[in-house]
Order: structure tokens, then sequence, then C-alpha cells
């Protein structure tokens, strides 16, 4: 089954507190931060925090995502070490702006992959595109390297670089729609941005009701309390899973039929209702709905 990805949790590397509780809020994936939460002179510090966090028996049954350094920076290629050596599932490599950024990342992961004993490909990877430049490039850097299991959009930098600033989405349309197509195409997930103030709940269920109807598979979170707001909004109603059951029902009836053309209530059943279907008894499942 596909791994459902609906959150994904930033989690400041120099923080020993949270680094220590994280997983007890059950995102669907953390994200250890090497990156902007961590000043430049903390990287050490926290680069050997997250190494021994990823170690940890309580993240063992977690998917564990590292945001490196960027490897044009002093720091990029320790993290990256460190994050292999250590057992993260996922690099999240920030400031992605063309393929060639993930051919380099690439090239490095396999020669550490091959020193420290793991799989070669088994560590993947995801993109976050935060200027115009990986705009552009988002159907490129998205179809770059098989390791890929997504695109993020990264909406702080992203803005800076548009020379505007966050507002009512309309700032981020043109983004959110080409990343979104980008992973698409390319078959991989697309998240959305962290949505900053935590207080705001109405602003952050506008938002995600926003980006779960656009067709993302998530978004990027900064504080556990969102956590459980958007695993709701990204829960089926009732009458959707029973919909759901009926069509995966009906399909599973048609193939034992060698029927090639299934309908249900006088509607065609094809391959994208099909699989729009098991991404919601997914969701439901996830939020124990449907077993
Ligand atoms: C905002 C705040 C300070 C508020 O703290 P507060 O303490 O007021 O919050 P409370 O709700 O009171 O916390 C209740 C309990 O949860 C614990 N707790 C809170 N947050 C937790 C957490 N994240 N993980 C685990 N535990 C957590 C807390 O320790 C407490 O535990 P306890 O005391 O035991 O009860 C805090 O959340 C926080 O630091 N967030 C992470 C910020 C961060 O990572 N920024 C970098 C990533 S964005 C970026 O870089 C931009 C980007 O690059 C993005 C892109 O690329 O997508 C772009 O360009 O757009
Ligand atoms: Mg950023």
């Amino acid at each position: 089954m596909k791994k459902l990805r609906r959150s994904m949790l930033f989690v400041p590397g120099t923080s020993a507190a949270m680094l220590s509780t994280a997983f007890i809020y059950r995102p669907d994936s953390i994200m250890f931060d090497l990156e902007d939460a961590v000043s430049v002179h903390e990287k050490d510090a926290g680069r050997l925090l997250v190494f021994h966090a990823l170690q940890h028996p309580m993240y063992r049954d977690i998917e564990k995502v590292v945001r490196i350094n960027a490897l044009t920076t002093p720091f990029g290629l320790k993290d990256l070490h460190a994050a292999v050596h250590a057992g993260a599932d996922v690099i999240r490599l920030p400031k992605t702006d063309s393929p060639e950024d993930i051919y380099a990342l690439e090239t490095h992961l396999e020669a550490i992959e091959k020193a420290c004993g793991r799989q070669v490909g088994s560590t993947r990877l995801m993109a976050a595109i935060e200027s115009a430049t990986g705009v552009i490039n988002a159907v490129a850097i998205a179809r770059s390297s098989p390791r890929l299991i997504g695109i993020a959009l990264a909406a702080f930098d992203y803005v800076m670089d548009m020379q505007t600033e966050r507002g009512d989405g309309t700032e981020l349309f043109y983004a959110r729609c080409a990343v979104l197509h980008a992973a698409r195409a390319a078959g991989i997930d697309a998240f959305d941005v962290v949505w900053s103030d935590i207080n705001d709940e109405q602003g952050f269920l506008k938002e995600t009701d926003l980006i779960r109807r656009m067709g993302f598979n998530g978004k990027s979170l900064i504080n556990p309390r969102q956590i459980a707001l958007l695993h709701q909004a990204f829960t089926p109603t009732p009458q959707e899973v029973e919909q759901a059951k009926q069509v995966i029902e009906a399909a599973s009836e048609g193939e034992k039929q060698g029927l090639g053309v299934v309908s249900l209530n006088g509607k065609m059943i094809d391959a994208p209702i099909i699989n729009h279907a098991q991404t919601v008894l997914e969701r439901a499942a996830a939020s124990g709905l449907y077993h």
C-alpha cells in the first residue's frame, strides 16, 4: 500500500526537548531540520542531536525525513553523512532550483550508502522548491530521480524571491499549480507550504481545505497542534467511504467476471475512479474510520 503522507512535522534539530518527544504526536512523517531552524553557530550540535534521535527506538515505526543544508554550504555534506549513517528514510533538499541539484545529491548519496553498507537507492529524496527558478524547473526536478518521493513548495523563501509576502494565497497561486502538476506528471507526492500562525486555526483550516481540493497529498507543519486539524480535514465523510467501498467491490467483481468496463449505479468505473476510491479508503483507515 502507498505510504500516506498528510502531515510532515518540522522539528528543529537543536531542540533536545522537541527531538525527544516529537514521536508522541504521530504525524505521518517527522522532519528533523538542520537548515533554517538551526543557527549557523549550532550546526554541529544540531547534526549530532539529530544523528542520535534518528536511532532512537521510538522513531523506528515512523517515516524519518532530514532536511539537510544545501550542498553548496559548508554543512550540507556533513549533514548528509550523518543522516544516512543514522538511518534517515528520506533526505529533504532545501532550495532546489534545478535537476542538477538532485544529480549532485545523488552522487554523494550513492557513495555514502556504499560506505555504510546501506542498499544503494534505499535513501529516498524530497525536493523543496523555494524560488521562481525552482518553480519554472519543477517538472524537470520532479522527474530527476527515481529516489524522489515528492516535491514540496516552501512559501517563505518563495515569496521573498518573488518580492511579495504571504497573504490570502493569491501570491502562491501559480507556484501551487506548477508544483502540483509537476508532481503528478512524475507520479510522486506534492506537499503544500507551512502555516506559520499556530494560533490561527481558521486560517489554517481554510488553507488546508483549498490544498486538499487542489490535490496535494499533505502539508509541511511546524507545530503538533496542526496535526489533528490536518488529519481531520483529510478524513473522508462516511458517505465518501461507502461510495469508495462500492467502487472497489464493483471493480473487483468486474475483474472476476473478466469485464473490460464496469459500471456502478449507471456510472462507468475506470482506473482514475478506482485509484481515487483506494485513496479515500486509505485516508479513512488512517483516521480509524474504516477497517
Ligand atoms: C512555532 C513554535 C516556536 C511554537 O512553540 P510553542 O512552544 O509556543 O508551541 P506550543 O504549541 O505551546 O507547544 C506545545 C508543545 O509542543 C512542543 N512542540 C512545539 N512545536 C514542536 C515541533 N515542531 N516539534 C515537536 N514538538 C513541538 C512544545 O515544545 C510543547 O511541548 P511541551 O512543553 O512538552 O508541552 C514551535 O512550534 C516550533 O519551534 N516549531 C518549529 C519551527 C520550525 O521548525 N521552523 C523551520 C521550518 S519552516 C521554514 O524553514 C520555512 C520554509 O523553509 C519551510 C519549507 O521548506 O517548507 C519556507 O521557506 O517556507
Ligand atoms: Mg525555506
